[in-house]
């Protein structure tokens, strides 16, 4: 079945969005911006329940910033792993904020089934803001992939 179709995140208007807002708000207001004066925070709602969240953190070294969606990640497999079922992140007005493209890969890598987003143009699936995305599921060969986890990471 396409992942769009899928169910695991439930039906869009079910999710905690509210809540996932002022996560990533509070999340947005610990970003360390000296040189963009562009802070964003990013929350997510992951498949046992818990919020992750992270905020964007620059350096002298422009190139090196980390997105708020890297330091998401990282939380998520610090704070016990699991798999992204929403996803919600905004910029300094609170306003919602379109992953960029390198953030929608590190976010595919953790989707569950039927991830939604909240952006700039409303609720969309993973599938939408990364069509015919390159994943684990490409690495033929079982030794290069994610160790022991099918497409979708699940343990099996
Ligand atoms: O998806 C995105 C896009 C941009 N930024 C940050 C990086 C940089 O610090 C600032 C301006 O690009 O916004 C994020 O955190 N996430
Ligand atoms: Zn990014």
């Amino acid at each position: 079945m396409d992942e769009s179709t899928t169910t695991t995140a439930g039906s869009a208007a079910d999710l905690p969005w509210e809540a996932l807002a002022e996560a990533a708000t509070a999340a947005m207001r610990k970003a360390y911006v000296p040189y963009s004066n562009f802070p964003v925070g990013a929350a997510a709602l992951t498949d046992d329940g818990r919020i992750v969240s992270g905020c964007n953190v620059e350096n002298a070294s422009y190139g090196l910033t980390l997105c708020a969606e890297c330091s998401l990640v990282s939380q998520l497999q610090m704070t016990g792993g699991g798999r992204l079922v929403a996803f919600s992140c905004v910029d300094g007005d609170g306003n919602a904020l379109m992953p960029c493209g390198r953030c929608r890969q590190l976010l595919y890598e953790f989707r569950a089934p039927g991830m939604q987003l909240m952006t700039v143009s409303g609720i969309r699936t993973m599938d939408e803001v990364l069509p015919d995305a390159f994943g684990p599921q490409h690495l033929a060969d079982a030794g290069r992939s994610a160790a022991g986890t099918t497409e979708t990471g699940s343990t099996e």
